[in-house]
């Protein structure tokens, strides 16, 4: 249960608002990040609504939870099947689908926004929901890139609004960088450090900066290979051995920006090269621009600097 019930906050002036107790989570965009996040919170008691634009998109995210419930099972209840399949059903009951974002965030305490790197839709949406949801609920955005003032400068929430920023593939990658703006209260900073902690990830605390800590340096660094593959320095192949092998990386960066998505680096990398036109480590890449183009996204669509077919 929230630390307040939602009809008794509805009527509250936000400075009455309290620590929230995180339980009922509203998650906005049913891809990659919206599952992942979906899935860790339904496995660790959160009860989720999963939203986005249609229901195919929303059998395919609930499909793939179920999958990588499986993956997760393998490995934790390895001597203990039935366990293991009790763990599934739970999550997987804590899991509801909704297209209507709007009569789904009256229930919530916590709306969590993982949907296109764009800010004029990131702000449409919240600015809608924020005359929905009750008066406790905390909106945090799982953007990668763009200012988190900027996104709550729509609502009438601005203590009640930070960044919580998983990183890809959510139930595996341990952290979460959250995020406070000038606004952000204490109170719902601490309520969203404590929902990350409550899904066992490890946070930092971040200030609104482009990219907060981790972007900021893996997006010039993905650039950088990118332009280097263009310039003919090296092959796409030996550059990802070069640096699995040689900085112990999982994955070379041609193989992560696959995975990450070659539009939301655009997107990310878009922004900044708009507000640094003159700094050299946001420049464009034609090969990037090219890529994206022609519906090459990476891995999610089968196809990027790499074929998954
Ligand atoms: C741009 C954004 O804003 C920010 C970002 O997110 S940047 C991207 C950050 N992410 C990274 O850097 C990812 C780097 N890559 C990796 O860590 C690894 O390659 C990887 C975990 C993705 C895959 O690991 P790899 O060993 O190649 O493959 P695989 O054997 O399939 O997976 C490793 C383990 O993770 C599990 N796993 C992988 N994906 C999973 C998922 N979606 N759900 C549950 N479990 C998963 C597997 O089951 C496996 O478990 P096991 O060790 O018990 O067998
Ligand atoms: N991919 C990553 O590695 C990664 C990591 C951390 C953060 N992020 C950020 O998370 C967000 C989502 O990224 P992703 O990789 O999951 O993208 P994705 O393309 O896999 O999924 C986005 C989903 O949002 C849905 N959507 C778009 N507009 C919507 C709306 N108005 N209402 C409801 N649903 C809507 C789309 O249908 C799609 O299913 C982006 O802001 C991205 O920058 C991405």
């Amino acid at each position: 249960m929230a630390f307040f019930s939602h009809q008794v906050c509805r009527g509250f002036s936000s400075s009455a608002v309290r620590n929230v107790v995180i339980k009922h989570v509203t998650i906005i965009g049913g891809g990659q990040m919206g599952a992942g996040i979906a899935q860790v919170a339904a496995s660790t008691g959160h009860s989720v609504t999963l939203v986005d634009t249609n229901e195919d998109i929303l059998k395919k995210a609930v499909k793939g939870i179920e999958g990588n419930l499986k993956r997760v099972v393998k490995k934790k209840f390895a001597d203990k099947p039935e366990a293991g399949e009790e763990f599934i059903q739970k999550a997987l009951q804590n899991v509801s689908t909704s297209t209507d974002a709007g009569s789904v965030v009256r229930d919530s305490d916590l709306v969590l926004e993982a949907i296109v790197e764009n800010l004029k839709i990131k702000q449409d949406l919240f600015g809608g929901l924020d005359k929905l949801a009750p008066a406790h609920t905390i909106f945090a955005s799982n953007t990668s890139s763009l200012p988190i003032t900027d996104i709550a400068s729509s609502t009438n929430r601005l203590d009640r609004f930070g960044g919580l920023h998983f990183f890809n593939p959510v139930p595996v990658m341990k952290l979460v960088e959250v995020i406070a703006t000038s606004a952000t209260s204490q109170e719902t900073f601490d309520s969203l450090l404590n929902f990350s902690k409550k899904l066992g990830k490890t946070s930092v605390s971040c200030k609104d900066t482009p990219g907060f800590i981790v972007n900021r340096l893996l997006l010039p660094y993905i650039m950088e290979v990118i332009r280097m593959y263009e310039r003919g320095d090296g092959s796409k192949e030996d550059i990802d051995i070069a640096m699995k092998l040689g900085c112990g990386y999982p994955m070379g960066p041609f193989e992560l920006a696959d995975y990450v998505g070659l539009d939301t680096v655009k997107f990310i990398m878009d922004g900044w090269s708009a507000a640094n036109p003159d700094n050299p480590v946001f420049a464009q890449s034609e090969l990037l621009t090219k890529l994206v183009a022609e519906g090459k996204l990476g891995k999610k669509t089968g196809e990027g600097f790499y074929k998954y077919k």
